[in-house]
């Protein structure tokens, strides 16, 4: 086994700058996390080289280009563009798949058709986020592993070269996740792969459909017409060269800026038609008062003096959660966050962390297993808890805005999903 990452030494708090007035800036954002670990997965599968424009260039996706290489693609990844050469895929290989959930979902499917032991592990606090819908459909596959029984990282995967494929039925309510990874890979196995749902609602449906979609553009045929039930069909994945998105999720914590504030930040290159979640931002901020256009030069939010609290179901879409709480936490009138259990398998347990940082600054937040009730209250200064998640480092930053001395623990856990935040925030601010 790989040994675990040493721990890091303590980082020395960021203080999230007040806003010293309303913001008006235009934030240019690095490329979406989702899309560019799918499409590196892809690029690493097809059937001839291929280009990744725009890619995201932080720690999740340079974990996905490591992974792939370790598994024998070619992937550089020095300049803008990142260029993908697919190899045959071999062991042995050490995969480390830091805290990124789309590593450590995504490429057990893929090794599984690598020849040779594969060696899985991440950070500490990625050995207890749910692996079970993967593990378990590797294994119904026919596939050997060894977890020591945990059903978690850290585990070896011995790979044979081939999948023959079939049909698996397994439990995807703790992450979609589980559905898109072996999705991903399925076109891949002998007999292709049929991917059944059975158990509580699967979360983040617009990533599945984010898989399919991207699956779909490199010629792979799927079926997901009924609910709970995915097909794809066996044959090549066609190489494809990818432009990708900006990363909407990203967004969130400099649009609630602008709400915050009583500003107006616009994001270039906001696409009309998306598959990401970060899309849902454009409906759930107008709900919270912000006036929201799509303008040609990009989304453009503008807070008008109220921030209304909100009554939402964030089951689709729970990585807006925090920026969400963060703003519920600022509003005029209390807020429900619902449908959230799953993120107790995220980053960190996002629903506890949330409600103890922010009561930590004087908030009055509570928890259920799959809800957050936020009352307003005035907040102070304080230490802001980030546990490794990048999202909570997020939330600190924007209740600095109008909370004076608020420090958040460690402002680098955003380098997961952005390479500068803090440079970003500063633009923000002007
Ligand atoms: O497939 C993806 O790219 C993601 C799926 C979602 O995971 P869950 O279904 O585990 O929530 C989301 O929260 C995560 O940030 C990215
Ligand atoms: C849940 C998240 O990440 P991951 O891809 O690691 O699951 C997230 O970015 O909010």
């Amino acid at each position: 086994m790989p040994a675990p990452a040493p721990s890091a030494p303590a980082a020395t708090p960021w203080p999230a700058p007040p806003a010293t007035g309303p913001v008006d800036a235009v934030v240019r954002l690095p490329g979406s996390k989702s899309v560019t670990n799918r499409a590196l997965v892809l690029a690493a599968l097809a059937d001839a080289p291929s280009v990744v424009a725009k890619p995201l260039p932080a720690r999740d996706t340079r974990l996905m280009a490591a992974a792939l290489s370790a598994l024998g693609s070619a992937v550089d990844a020095s300049g803008e563009d990142w260029a993908v050469t697919p190899g045959r895929l071999r062991g042995p290989a050490a995969v480390d798949c830091g805290l990124a959930g789309t590593v450590m979902r995504f490429v057990p499917p893929l090794a599984a058709l690598a020849d040779g032991t594969v060696e899985f592990d991440g950070d500490e606090r990625a050995r207890v986020r749910p692996m079970g819908g993967i593990l378990e459909a590797l294994r119904t596959l026919g596939v050997r592993l060894e977890d020591g029984g945990r059903g978690t990282l850290p585990f070896t995967l011995h790979g044979q070269g081939r999948v023959r494929g079939g049909e698996v039925t397994i439990d995807a309510s703790a992450s979609s996740q589980f559905v898109s990874g072996l999705l991903l890979s399925g076109a891949r196995y002998d007999e292709g792969l049929t991917v059944r749902h059975a158990g509580e609602p699967v979360p983040s449906l617009p990533h599945i459909e984010m898989t399919v979609d991207m699956l779909r553009a490199a010629g792979v045929t799927v079926d997901d017409t009924t609910p709970d039930v995915w097909r794809v069909e066996p044959g090549p994945v066609r190489a494809r060269d990818v432009v990708v998105e900006p990363d909407l999720s990203g967004a969130a914590p400099f649009l609630a800026a602008a709400l915050v504030t009583q500003g107006r930040v616009v994001v270039p290159d906001w696409p009309e038609r998306t598959t990401q979640a970060g899309d849902a931002l454009r409906g759930l901020l107008t709900d919270m008062g912000a006036s929201v256009q799509l303008l040609p030069e990009g989304l453009e939010v503008r807070g008008t003096g109220r921030v209304f609290g909100l009554d939402a179901d964030l089951h689709d879409v729970g990585e807006l959660t925090p920026v969400l709480a963060a703003l519920a936490a600022l509003a005029d009138g209390p807020s429900t966050l619902r449908g959230i259990g799953h993120l107790r398998g995220h980053e960190t347990d996002r629903l506890t962390a949330l409600a103890t940082e922010i009561n930590a600054l004087g908030g009055d937040v509570t928890e259920t297993p799959d809800s957050l009730h936020i009352r307003p209250r005035p907040l102070h200064g304080g230490l802001f808890g980030t546990y490794d998640d990048h999202r909570l480092a997020h939330v600190g930053a924007v209740l600095g805005l109008a909370v004076p001395g608020v420090l958040v623990e460690d402002v680098t856990t955003t380098t997961k999903t952005l390479p500068d935040f803090v440079g970003l925030w500063a633009t923000l601010l002007g």
